[in-house]
């Protein structure tokens, strides 16, 4: 079967989008695995499927992770799918949106960017007691769609992300689910830089945005920044979240703001 794609990315984090509004695909596994990789398929970091809202939005988004597997939500992802189903909507509206299995969420064009109401925060745990050999730091969690480890560290560009990425996602304290890892520096207060190890690529990945937003809330926690705080991440993007405090440690209105861009289009056998 011939499957039409687009491939799109979201600095830095990419993915094959489809198009699956009539539900005609049910992509298996295997074949998911297959357009991901990066030597026999497209290549990409995980999968978008566009199908039909069940609860009222305007549709409903499905992530793969490049093996395969399905997450609750991708937030550089998220950004892509608000520009793709923007433009597939009549009059190319500045606002769409769309139900995840994190819950129903809005991307907002902004100029050049898109910006993404993110589900609020939740299982905080500002320290897990999860030791890892080598690995300085307190191991913090907080999911912000998916779940996300924190740990900020000295030398960032030093910091063995996969070496100690894959040792956090396996560690048995975050068992069955597992976790995506990040690494993360105070630049200057309001400004930090991350690097994310994610779950399902089983690799550090360019960009990981639902990281981005559990570690600016954490630098939130720790130091006092206030709203918006700007993250650098290692494809070269610096994005910004945005967030309200409505108690000690929770969140509402909490954004993630950046850039979602096509790159091509095209044709593959599957
Ligand atoms: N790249 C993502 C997160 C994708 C899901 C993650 N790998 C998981 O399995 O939890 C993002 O931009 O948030």
């Amino acid at each position: 079967m011939l499957l039409h794609f687009y491939k799109m990315n979201g600095a830095g984090n990419d993915f094959v989008v489809v198009d699956n509004r009539d539900l005609s695909l049910s992509l298996t596994k295997d074949q998911i695995e297959h357009l991901c990789d990066r030597h026999r398929g497209v290549g990409a970091d995980g999968l978008l499927a566009v199908e039909p809202a069940e609860n009222g939005a305007d549709f409903k988004f499905r992530y793969y992770n490049a093996d395969g597997g399905e997450a609750e939500m991708c937030g550089n992802g998220a950004r892509c799918f608000g520009r793709f189903t923007a433009a597939l909507m009549e009059g190319e509206p500045e606002r769409v949106t769309f139900e995840t299995i994190a819950g129903t969420l809005a991307a907002e064009l902004v100029e050049d960017d898109i910006r993404i109401a993110m589900s609020e925060p939740k299982d905080l745990n500002l320290d897990t007691g999860v030791e890892i050999p080598g690995l300085e730091g307190t191991l913090r969690f907080i999911n912000t769609g998916v779940p996300h480890v924190v740990v900020f560290v000295a030398d960032l560009p030093g910091t063995e992300a996969v070496r100690h990425g894959a040792a956090i996602r396996y560690n048995k304290g975050f068992a069955p689910a597992g976790t995506n890892a990040n690494f993360a520096t105070v630049l200057a207060p309001g400004h930090i830089a991350i690097r994310t190890y994610e779950r399902g690529v089983e690799d550090e990945t360019l960009a990981c945005g639902t990281g981005m937003v559990a570690c600016a809330l954490m630098h939130h926690l720790l130091d006092g920044a206030p709203s918006p705080i700007k993250v650098d991440v290692k494809g070269g993007d610096t994005l910004e979240i945005g967030f309200e405090k409505t108690g000690e440690t929770t969140f509402t209105n909490v954004t993630l703001t950046g850039p979602g861009d096509f790159v091509f289009e095209g044709d593959i056998e599957i």
